[in-house]
């Protein structure tokens, strides 16, 4: 059975809500599918790790991300890949030329003054504040992802993974929420080069709403976003009802919650939203982004969440061994963001991980009991279990729709 939804996790007030899923058992395909014995691809280089330490905001995140998965002797067990920088002609097959010009332009000009008014319309303000290295750190952390969905399409391994990718809110021309280039966009756009359907998943406590815009008309990338939905909480969309455009209609899936989500609740929901997906839309590929701002304790202060959740959600979707690309995003408190993605890492690994962390060069920061464990807290939760139901079926109704509606579609063009 599947781990997720097996009677030990659920609580039986969600009991009805969670079938108990029985996943197809591995296939044999699977057991001897020469990708399941190579080791996943674990994009990094120093420069890689130096440009994004140097970003506001998340100041040395990637180098606590990089040093814990090095510190648990995880390198061992992956391919490690270099990044390379996206090419303007593969930014500007999803943002626009006017847009990519200006932050390319901002890597040359010397004083950022006189650009000023330009800016704003560019969305380069507060949240996205620009300096000459912006363009230069774009670049290859959108290059980094699009190297890793390259290693997927060559077979070089069922899984790659960038922690510094998942920049979800960049729009065609404007950076927004922190995010410049839209790395997760480009990626897709890569493998859709060879997979028919590929399913985006989004995990950030925000929704992810650069990617879903970009594909909302498009029947061949279903996205699928779980995120506090809340009165003035970033960015504002990503309401159920917000399903999908034109003939995409249906395949674009929102799971909104509202603060204090917990992994009881969570893990049980999204894992049966996932399994409903595949069923009607049978992906080929699968782009993972794991926000880790959801943990309980970040200063995002919106889920009680723990790396469990996350681990839950991941292993489920690994089951199906479809090409998956696995990219980080949100996380405000460092170490956590660290504790939760060294962990995946090891899913990816298929290594457990002692619970006490290893001695390392950021080891103080994981005081005081230097534990690889977070606790959920107890903020109080505002979800309800009506809500969770009425979310639930409201979802799988939609997608229901999908089913009959492509089987319609198939007899329309045989007939
Ligand atoms: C500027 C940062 C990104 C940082 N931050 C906090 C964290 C801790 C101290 C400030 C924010 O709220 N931000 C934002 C500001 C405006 C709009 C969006 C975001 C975050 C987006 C996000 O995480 N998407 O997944
Ligand atoms: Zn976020």
């Amino acid at each position: 059975s599947v781990g997720p939804c097996n009677a030990s996790q659920q609580r039986e007030d969600l009991s009805e809500l969670c079938p108990r899923i029985r996943d197809t058992t591995v296939s044999s395909k699977a057991q001897s599918d020469p990708d399941k014995q190579k080791k996943p691809v674990y994009i990094y280089s120093p420069e890689l790790i130096q440009r994004c330490d140097a970003m506001p905001k998340i100041i040395n995140r990637a180098s606590k991300v990089h040093t814990l998965i090095q510190a648990y002797g995880l390198l061992n067990s992956m391919q490690v890949v270099p990044p390379r920088s996206a090419t303007t002609e593969e930014m500007l097959g999803f943002h626009a030329e006017d847009y990519i010009q200006f932050l390319s332009l901002l890597g040359r000009q010397t004083d950022e003054e006189k650009l000023e008014e330009e800016s704003e319309q560019y969305g380069l303000t507060y949240d996205c504040p620009i300096n000459r290295h912006v363009y230069t750190y774009a670049a290859l952390t959108s290059g980094a992802s699009l190297r890793a969905a390259e290693c997927l399409m060559e077979g070089r391994s069922q899984v790659a993974v960038n922690w510094c990718g998942g920049w979800h809110h960049a729009k065609r021309d404007m950076a927004s929420g922190f995010c410049y280039i839209n790395d997760i966009v480009l990626a897709i756009l890569k493998l859709r080069e060879k997979y028919d359907r590929v399913l985006y998943v989004d995990l950030d406590v925000h929704h992810g709403d650069g990617v879903e815009e970009a594909f909302c008309a498009s029947t061949r990338v279903m996205t699928i976003s779980v995120h506090k939905y809340s009165p003035g909480f970033f960015p504002g969309s990503g309401g159920l009802d917000s399903i999908g455009v034109g003939k995409g209609r249906g395949y674009t899936v929102n799971i909104p919650l509202l603060e204090g989500a917990r992994d009881e609740e969570f893990v049980p929901l999204v894992c049966r939203v996932l399994h409903k997906a595949r069923e009607v839309f049978s992906p080929q590929a699968l782009v993972c982004q794991c926000g880790a701002d959801g943990l309980s304790g970040d200063p995002m202060d919106s889920f009680s969440l723990t790396p469990t959740a996350y681990s839950r959600c991941l292993q489920f979707m690994l089951q199906w061994r479809l090409p998956t690309l696995v990219l980080g995003g949100g996380g405000y408190n460092s170490p956590n963001t660290a504790r939760c993605w060294t962990r995946l890492t090891a899913i990816l690994c298929g290594h457990k991980l002692s619970s006490e962390v290893p001695d390392h060069k950021f080891f103080m920061s994981y005081g005081p009991d230097f534990e690889l464990n977070i606790s959920p807290g107890n903020r109080k939760n505002m979800n309800s279990k009506e809500a969770l139901r009425r979310i639930h079926n409201t979802i799988i109704e939609n997608l229901d729709k999908l089913k009959s509606s492509s089987s319609q579609q198939q007899e329309k063009t045989q007939s």
